[in-house]
């Protein structure tokens, strides 16, 4: 189990937990949508502190970035491991081969 493992699953477990009893619980009570914009927030955060190059605030930004990442997941069913294992299916192959070999329309 990674870090990103025990978050997901303490995420899951928060699933229809007392809304004031816990942030997850609030948000993912507030529905899917709702927990992507909250994703989309804290990314758009992200990209703040990358342009200006403030590398502190960044990283602290790039953990709300995961935690919400893995909220989102959660509040539409789709397990951390799916999109592992999806990263695995592209290991060893170069984006730029990938991009070459897509359908031409
Ligand atoms: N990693 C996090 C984590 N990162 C950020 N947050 C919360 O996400 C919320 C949103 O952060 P913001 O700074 O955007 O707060 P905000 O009030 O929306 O700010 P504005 O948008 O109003 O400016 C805050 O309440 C943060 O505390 C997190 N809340 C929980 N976790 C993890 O989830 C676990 C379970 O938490 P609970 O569900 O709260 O028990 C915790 O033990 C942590 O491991």
């Amino acid at each position: 189990m990674t870090l990103l493992h025990d978050l997901a699953a303490t995420i899951d477990a928060r699933k229809g937990a007392d809304p004031s009893s816990s942030w997850t619980a609030k948000l993912l009570s507030k529905g899917p949508e709702k927990c992507a914009e909250k994703f989309g927030e804290e990314a758009i955060e992200a990209i703040i502190e990358a342009v200006k190059g403030d590398r502190e605030k960044l990283t602290s930004e790039g953990a709300d970035v995961l935690y919400h990442f893995l909220v989102m997941l959660a509040a539409r069913d789709v397990a951390l491991d799916d999109v592992l294992n999806e990263l695995a299916r592209r290991q060893g192959l170069s984006g730029l081969d990938e991009k070459a070999a897509r359908p031409k329309p």
